[in-house]
């Protein structure tokens, strides 16, 4: 049963990594910003905070491309209220990614400042 779970939701992580561009972006600059966190040896704490916010990026970019996904089933023509769902759905990885430039620029401008 958790078996079987486990194995839709790879299935899902599979088909998000294989068609949606967005998601493939991300995991790129997810390992750019692991890469340079090795490379300045960052702190537990400033760990904790980079794989946070990461997480929550991930998780709301995989949250926007299923409401897409259900939007387009849906709502295959043109509709106001599909368009403010799309939207807002957008508008939550938006916020999602201010909040992660700002923090990756706490995290890492003080080292790149002392090199
Ligand atoms: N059925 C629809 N009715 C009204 N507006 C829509 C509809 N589908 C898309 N839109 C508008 O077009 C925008 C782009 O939609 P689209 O489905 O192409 O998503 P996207 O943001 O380009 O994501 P992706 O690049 O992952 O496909 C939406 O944010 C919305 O404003």
């Amino acid at each position: 049963m958790l078996h079987q779970s486990f194995k839709y939701a790879l299935k899902g992580l599979v088909a998000a990594l294989k068609e949606e561009r967005n998601f493939k972006i991300m995991i790129l600059v997810f390992a750019l910003v692991i890469g340079a966190g090795i490379v300045f040896k960052i702190t537990l704490r400033e760990w904790i905070s980079l794989l946070l916010i990461s997480g929550v990026i991930l998780v709301a970019e995989l949250f926007n491309s299923t409401i897409e996904t259900i939007v387009d089933l849906i709502s295959p023509e043109f509709h106001p209220l599909a368009q403010r769902i799309k939207d807002m759905s957008a508008a939550a990885v938006l916020v999602g990614s201010i909040f992660s430039v700002v923090i990756g620029a706490l995290i890492f401008l003080p080292y790149l400042f002392s090199l």
